[in-house]
């Protein structure tokens, strides 16, 4: 018996549960446009609420999404937002509560897999997320950049109307193509390009080579200050970059360091493995002010899951027994067969055993099998079995997820 309950809220509840998730930031409620925006963004059936004696104090959400698996394949996604229990009802089990609900709910409505991003890293472990992409933020010293390379195609700004349905086609075209990338829910780019903000609104430029748009660039300049109390430099904040081709990627690039009257560029939540520096005369005018975890995934149905992937058909790379244990969702507790075929759940003794929550993160190929072992977040039977999962789940490009929610 406990003292609160879980249930699905109705869209009389959502503000009130919005207000709530954003007190437990220390956010005030959101003001009536804000609210406007945030509203549709909340699905029948996908938020959920902790109710003490009829009183809100706790409550989850998610949005419809999909994801990007190694081998090309998209496969249901919910991305999980909106976490918070109030200040006077935590470490009582509230979360812990609207996670299994959650959960529960994941597996009826056929989500293959849910992901999220962490406010704090020993949150969501215990419910079967783990860590499976990672970004990096990144600051340019202008007047030390020097481009080694000119623009090469044709960078033209376009006003934010007609350029949101351009940058959300491309997106949705050019995205995919990258290992761990989810689909964005039209209240993303609703909120993300007209949410009322003192600044500046955002800048949409577009790339297009032999009349072919292949690439966008949104972007914020933010001027500077400089007065006796404080100083601070002009900034272009890259808010959001998508390319279909390494030459309009570099073009868009350049674009942005081509803007007069900026002295910093900076990019938050950039992929790991963008060869920025490589454009650059000077190198070191690039640093990278931040590397952190990105997406934390959650297989809620590992079958599906491990089966929605392709493995790396190595030469003579034999098969790999992976023993899972899931305590939220028991039914993904097994022993799965993984070569080169492709997966099978079977009965034999495993060659390797991990918790749902470790496998999320070798799943995409961020981490291999033989780091998870080295660092005893598994359990090695046969000692080679690490060397086999790492050749098969091996993944040619990092991955990376470059949509926040
Ligand atoms: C995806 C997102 O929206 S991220 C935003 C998450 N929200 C926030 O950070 C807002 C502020 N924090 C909160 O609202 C709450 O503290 C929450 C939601 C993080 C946790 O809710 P609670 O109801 O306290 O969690 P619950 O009581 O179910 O805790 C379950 C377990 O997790 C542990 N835990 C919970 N929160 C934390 C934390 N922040 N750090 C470390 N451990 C934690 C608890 O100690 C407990 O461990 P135990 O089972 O060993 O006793």
């Amino acid at each position: 018996m406990t003292d609160h309950d879980i249930r699905v809220l109705d869209d009389s509840q959502y503000r009130a549960a919005h207000t709530l998730f954003r007190g437990t930031l220390h956010y005030p409620p959101a003001a009536d446009d804000g609210w406007k925006l945030a509203q549709d963004s909340y699905e029948p059936g996908r938020a959920f609420g902790a109710f003490a004696d009829d009183e809100l104090i706790g409550t989850v959400q998610a949005f419809s999404s999909q994801m990007a698996v190694p081998g090309g394949a998209v496969v249901p996604h919910a991305a999980v937002s909106r976490v918070g229990v109030r200040v006077d009802w935590t470490r009582r089990g509230v979360l812990s509560a609207l996670q299994r609900a959650q959960l529960r709910s994941f597996v009826e409505s056929g989500d293959v897999v849910a992901t999220l991003r962490a406010s704090e890293s020993l949150i969501y472990g215990r419910f079967g997320y783990g860590v499976a992409t990672r970004y990096r933020t990144v600051r340019i010293d202008r007047s030390r950049a020097k481009p080694r390379t000119r623009i090469t195609g044709r960078v033209r700004l376009v006003d934010l109307e007609p350029g949101e349905q351009l940058v959300r086609s491309l997106y949705e075209q050019v995205a995919p193509r990258r290992v761990g990338t989810i689909g964005r829910w039209p209240a993303w780019w609703s909120m993300g390009l007209h949410q009322p903000s003192r600044d500046e609104r955002p800048k949409i430029a577009v790339r297009s080579s032999d009349g072919e748009d292949d690439g966008y660039l949104i972007y914020k300049v933010k001027p500077g200050v400089h007065d006796a109390s404080e100083s601070k430099p002009t900034t272009l904040d890259v808010i959001d970059l998508w390319a279909r081709t390494p030459e309009a990627w570099a073009d868009l690039w350049l674009f942005a360091l081509g803007v007069d009257l900026v002295a910093e560029v900076t990019a938050e939540g950039r992929p790991v493995d963008e060869p920025l520096e490589w454009l650059l005369g000077d190198r070191r005018a690039c640093k990278t002010t931040a590397e952190e975890d990105e997406t934390w995934l959650r297989l809620v149905d590992v079958p599906a899951a491990l089966s929605a992937r392709t493995y790396r058909d190595r030469a003579g790379t034999a098969p790999v027994l992976i023993g899972v244990r899931d305590t939220y969702l028991p039914d993904n507790t097994g022993t799965y067969r993984v070569s080169a075929d492709g997966v099978s759940r079977v009965t034999d003794a495993p060659e390797l055993v991990l918790d749902v929550d470790t496998l999320a993160s070798a799943y995409l190929g961020d981490v291999s099998f033989s780091t998870l072992a080295a660092t005893r977040r598994l359990d090695v039977v046969e000692p080679d079995a690490p060397a086999r999962a790492d050749a098969l789940f091996a993944v040619p490009e990092i991955p990376w997820c470059g949509t926040f929610f």
